[in-house]
Order: structure tokens, then sequence, then C-alpha cells
């Protein structure tokens, strides 16, 4: 027997983990999604036979598990209103939100719930995300396992002892894709400007992230040795290599991801109040 998942906002994170999860073949009645867009609704309702609200404690009240996806901007003014559906039912609750700290949201959603904050991220469309999971104490085993167990289908699951540790987790993989489109988005210029048809050059740097990434997941070695491999010495590789080092992308990227787990601490605190 599958439990409802209640998506409390259906945008690009809440369509990516449940487009992946119906791919994964979870069935589509399992499944409900909220949006204050009717338009949206009946789109997700035709292309993928989901269960529509518009009434997010409509939504609550069945659901066993309720997953948060709303921005953290407007996550209070949607909690609280959802208090005491939430409090009838004690479903598990899967927040998405990007700093929001587990105490704040359970306060606002009236205390005493097994909540579990995720930092996920948005390959969960292709069955390929990447996400971080953390439980607060009354979060039970049966509880963890559900939720590994549903984020698991849409990609890599990785526990973390510590709340804080989302904040790099956020650094790392919810925010990562974006890091990876923007180099793409590199490669593919510098190709046209060598003189590649902007569409060869796109497939090509695309295909090469991807080839690279899968060999480096299937790999007895460190990324650091397979770099080495495509270094021919005196090569062209090298050339490339040593320009990165001199502009110093560790220290750009070191940067870039002090950056963003900053600004996730910040927004605990600029939208938790
Ligand atoms: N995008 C990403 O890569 C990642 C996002 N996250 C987290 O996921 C959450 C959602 O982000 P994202 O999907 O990008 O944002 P989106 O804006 O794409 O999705 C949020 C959705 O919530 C809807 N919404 C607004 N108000 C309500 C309401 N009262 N009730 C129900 N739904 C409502 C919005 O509708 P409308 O547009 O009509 O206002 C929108 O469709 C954030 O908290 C973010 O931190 C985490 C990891 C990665
Ligand atoms: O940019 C953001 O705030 C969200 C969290 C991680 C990815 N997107």
């Amino acid at each position: 027997m599958h439990k409802t998942i209640a998506f409390i906002g259906a945008g690009n994170m809440a369509s990516a983990i449940f487009g992946g999860m119906l791919d994964g073949g979870y069935p589509a009645e399992s499944i409900i999604a909220t949006s204050p867009d009717d338009t949206l609704l009946a789109t997700l309702r035709e292309r993928h036979g989901i269960r529509t609200h518009t009434d997010n404690a409509t939504a609550v009240n069945e659901a066993d598990v309720v997953v948060l996806a709303v921005k953290p901007q407007i996550m209070r003014q949607v909690c609280e209103p959802l208090r005491e559906a939430v409090q009838a039912r004690k479903p598990l609750i899967v927040s998405v939100a990007a700093g929001l700290e587990a105490t704040t949201l359970e306060g606002w959603l009236g205390g005493e719930l097994a909540l579990i904050r995720c930092m996920p991220n948005t390959p969960s469309l292709v069955g390929a995300g990447a996400a971080g999971l953390y439980a607060n104490p009354r979060v039970d085993a049966e509880q963890r396992e559900l939720a590994g167990e549903l984020l698991s289908a849409v990609g890599l699951v990785e526990w973390v002892a510590e709340e804080a540790l989302l904040d790099a987790v956020t650094a790392v993989s919810g925010s990562g894709p974006a890091y990876f489109f923007l180099f793409f988005e590199a490669m593919e210029e510098a190709g046209v400007n060598l003189g590649l048809p902007r569409e060869t050059a796109r497939r090509l740097a695309l295909q090469t992230g991807f080839g690279a990434a899968s060999m480096a997941l299937r790999s007895e070695h460190d990324p650091a040795q397979l770099k080495r491999n495509v270094m021919s010495p005196q090569g062209s590789t090298e050339r490339a290599i040593q320009y990165f080092e001199d502009a110093e992308l560790r220290h750009i990227v070191d940067g870039a991801m002090q950056a963003c787990a900053a600004r996730a601490r910040e927004m605990a605190k600029d939208f938790g109040k």
C-alpha cells in the first residue's frame, strides 16, 4: 500500500520530485499537488493523472506525508493556516525549503511533529537527483525509512547528522546543478567561438559532462586521477587545465560555495521570522 504524498506547492522542485517518482512507478493516485494556479493543476492532472487541490488544508487532510515545497519567503504564511489540519492528522512533514530550520517550521505548524528537512535538487526529475536529509528527534525509524525510500526513487540520498550541514549540502548539490549549467553555457559559447555550430557545441558539451560524471561514479579512481588520465604530457588538455589553475578556478569554486552556504544561513533569519 503506497503512502499518500501531498506536495504543498507544485513548482520546479516539487514537480521534479513527483515527476521522477511517477517515472519510477509511484502510483499517480497516491500523489497530490497543490497550487493557487488552477491552470497549472489542470495541466498536472491531464499530464500525470495525479490528484490536485487549490486548498492546502484539504490536501493535508488526505496525506500521510506532506512535502512543503513553496518558496522560503512565503513558507510561514502557507504553514500557519495548516496548523489545525496538521495537528489533527500528524503526518510526516518533509520540507525542501533552503535555510528554514526544523524548529521554526515545526513551530509554525503547531509543534510536536516528526519533521524531515530535505535538500534535494532538480535532476530528481530524471532519476538522477542528489538529496541531503536531516530528521528531527520525533522522526521514528519507519518514517526515516519511508523518506529515504521516497527520495532514493529519484536519486542519491545522504543523511546528515547535524542540521547545520544542510547548508553545506545546499552549496554542493542543492544549488550545484546551476553551476554545471553555467559551465555548459560557457563551454557552448567557447565552442561557438572556436567555429562549431551552436547545437553541435551544446550537444558535445552536455554529453561530455554526462560522460565524465558517469565515468567518475563508476571508476575506482578519484576525479584527480581521471583528470590526469586525460592530460597527455605536453598535450592540449594540460594547457587548458593550467589556464584554469592560473585563473584560480578552485578558489572561485570555494568562494561561490561559501557564499551559497552563507546565504542559506541568512535565509533562515530573513524568512524564519
Ligand atoms: N529549484 C531548486 O533547484 C530547488 C529548490 N528548493 C526549495 O524548493 C522550494 C520551492 O522552490 P522552487 O520549486 O524552485 O519554486 P517555485 O516557485 O518553482 O515553486 C513554488 C510553487 O509554490 C506555489 N505556491 C505559491 N503560493 C502557494 C500556496 N499558498 N500554496 C501552494 N502553493 C503555492 C507557486 O505558485 P505560483 O508560481 O503560482 O506563485 C509555485 O508553483 C523552495 O523552498 C526552495 O528553497 C530546494 C532545492 C532545490
Ligand atoms: O536557490 C535556492 O535558494 C534554491 C535552494 C537550492 C537551489 N535552489
